[in-house]
């Protein structure tokens, strides 16, 4: 892991990383050697300087965030490379932006050739989040009532789980329904790709780009940063 230093948007994020490996601009090159974590302070600084500073709104930015995972996501595990055919995901929104960031994710896969099916128990009511409910209900999103009870039912029924459920505003220990919801995912077996952070898992780091998710031994996930917010943005 690299180290943390203060977090700049743009090209000095990439900038030294990209140079040193000699593959400017490659993609792939820029997955594999141009990614680092950012600590919860830092990604909340990130956050402040985009709203402060550049002047982006939520939405804007939730809306980069979301479609940026759902491109990963398509990257990580092609539509084509699923058991089923359209491959079904199972979206889990928590009540904060990292939930936003997964119902805008949600939309994108739809378009990408998934079938996301949204769990989204703890809603706030905003005019932002109650958008992005409609916007999923009138592309026909199915919403579920409640989690599936089993482990095993979600491996029957899903090919992925998206975890959107905390940020890096997540902080104590994990509160109900959520912590029913998370010792579920805690057994399931299809991979599970997490915005930000894997949730629950205690991290204080908020990992950037795709890569596979270590941190704690326990969850088999990747860590799909909204790689708009800390990389690409303007
Ligand atoms: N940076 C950027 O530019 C952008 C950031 N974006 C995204 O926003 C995310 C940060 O969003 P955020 O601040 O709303 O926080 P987030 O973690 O989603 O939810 C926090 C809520 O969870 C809850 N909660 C907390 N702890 C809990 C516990 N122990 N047990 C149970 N519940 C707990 C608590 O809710 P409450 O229970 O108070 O209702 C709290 O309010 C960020 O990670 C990124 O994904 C993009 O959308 C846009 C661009």
């Amino acid at each position: 892991r690299l180290q943390a230093h203060a977090c700049r948007v743009g090209p000095t994020w990439w900038g030294p990383q990209r140079l040193s490996s000699g593959g400017r601009g490659d993609p792939e090159v820029m997955a594999s050697t141009a990614v680092r974590y950012l600590s919860q302070e830092e990604a909340q600084a990130v956050d402040e300087e985009l709203f402060n500073e550049y002047q982006f709104s939520v939405d804007q930015l939730m809306e980069l965030a979301g479609l940026s995972c759902a491109t990963a996501i398509a990257k990580a595990y092609p539509p084509t490379s699923m058991s089923r055919s359209p491959a079904t995901v199972l979206v889990i929104c928590g009540p904060g932006n990292n939930g936003g960031d997964g119902l805008v994710c949600a939309r994108h896969l739809k378009l990408f050739g998934y079938q996301p099916t949204i769990y989204y128990p703890k809603r706030p009511n905003k005019p932002l989040f109650n958008a992005l409910v409609t916007q999923c209900q009138k592309m026909d999103i199915p919403f579920l009532g409640e989690m599936p009870p089993e482990p095993m039912l979600i491996d029957e029924l899903y090919d992925l789980v998206v975890d959107a459920i905390f940020g890096f505003s997540f902080k104590g220990d994990v509160r109900e329904p959520f912590r029913t919801i998370l010792s579920i995912l805690n057994g399931v077996t299809v991979p599970i790709a997490s915005i930000d952070i894997p949730s629950g898992s205690g991290s204080k780091e908020v990992g950037s780009g795709v890569l596979p998710c270590l941190e704690d031994g326990m969850w088999r996930r990747e860590t799909l940063e909204g790689s708009s917010q800390t990389c690409s943005s303007p």
